[in-house]
């Protein structure tokens, strides 16, 4: 199978990981978020750090720890029913070995598993306190993580289920919707507890060329930012990998193909994404048919977005 050569090397043209290129994915509001995050703590009993299940090692945030390590903490591996799971206690497993006990799967848009945070918190935050708590002593709970894993789609999940409030908290397909730093926001009556809702904040500097893809395909970092076309490729590359192959017969390909240009083709010709271009001939300019790739790519990636080409495990 081919590598994403041409992928990686574009990301890597793409992004400086010298850092000369930082500010464009690590912009001002994130640097300013960790800083308030930080000066916060003091106020917070418990860490709930939500991350997408597909990439359960890779793209987490290190400053997160370093940062916000000394209080209980709690591994909210979200969107799970995107996620391939067939290998769920090896992944366990290895996030033990990293230290990582507390861990909940969820689907916050179904409010799968969510009920199940409470318990979680209040046993984890007793555990970590001397002294017994008054039963009428309020929990403030800090929800952090990288952009676009679901940060306000859990508190409002857990409002709904535990006050029957609709959202108190933006959600949206990309990146960057929480900027107003720290909002504190009731999810629960009996204990009484409030979640405060941090801005998604990327590390500075990214493990690695594939954790960057990863967590571009997870829309935490914005399309533009990295190139429509490069992620469709790495995003083919992944499928092909995992023999995850539902877009061949979705897209009339008739077998699996690792050329990125010829199923992006496909895609467009099969949807109707085409534009009308100029082609200079011998007799003159003659309008042509031809497909519009970048439209194509945004549609493969939408579509692997929303689940439809099955569920999978990018690490
Ligand atoms: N399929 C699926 N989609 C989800 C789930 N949770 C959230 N989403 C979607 O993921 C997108 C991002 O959700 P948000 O809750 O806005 O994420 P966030 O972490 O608060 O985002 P930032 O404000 O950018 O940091 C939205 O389109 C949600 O509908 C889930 O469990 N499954």
């Amino acid at each position: 199978m081919r590598l994403a050569a041409g992928a990686l090397r574009a990301w890597r043209e793409r992004f400086d990981f010298g850092g000369r290129n930082v500010a464009s994915w690590f912009p001002g509001h994130m640097a300013k978020g960790l800083r308030r995050m930080k000066e916060s703590l003091r106020k917070v009993d418990c860490l709930i750090e939500v991350h997408d299940a597909r990439i359960p090692f890779s793209g987490r945030n290190p400053a997160f720890q370093e940062a916000l390590g000394i209080r209980p903490h709690l591994l909210v591996l979200n969107k799970m029913d995107l996620a391939d799971l067939t290998h769920k206690a090896k992944i366990l497993e290895r996030l033990e070995q990293e230290g990582l006990k507390n861990i909940l799967f969820t689907n916050c848009v179904k409010d799968e598993n969510v009920k199940k945070v409470i318990p979680l918190i209040t046993d984890l935050v007793s555990r970590s306190q001397r002294y017994q708590r008054a039963e009428n002593v309020e929990y403030c709970i800090m929800v952090i993580g990288v952009p676009n894993v679901g940060k306000s789609s859990l508190i409002n999940s857990m409002r709904r289920l535990h006050l029957k409030k609709g959202k108190a908290s933006r959600v949206g397909s990309e990146p960057g919707i929480t900027k107003a730093v720290l909002t504190r926001i009731q999810v629960s009556e009996r204990p009484l507890m409030y979640l405060l809702d941090t801005p998604g904040v990327l590390a500075p500097r990214i493990e690695s060329v594939e954790a960057g893809m990863k967590l571009a395909l997870c829309g935490a970092i914005r399309d533009h930012l990295v190139g429509e076309g490069v992620m469709a490729d790495y995003l083919l590359y992944t499928l092909n990998k995992q023999q995850q192959f539902s877009y061949v017969e979705r897209y009339g390909l008739g077998e699996p193909s690792d050329d990125i240009e010829s199923v992006l083709k496909r895609v467009a010709l099969k949807l109707g994404k085409t534009h009308k271009v100029k082609v200079l001939t011998g007799t003159g300019d003659v309008n042509v048919i031809a497909p519009d790739y970048p439209a194509a790519a945004y549609e493969l990636l939408r579509t692997f977005r929303k689940g439809e080409l099955g569920q999978v495990l990018l690490d």
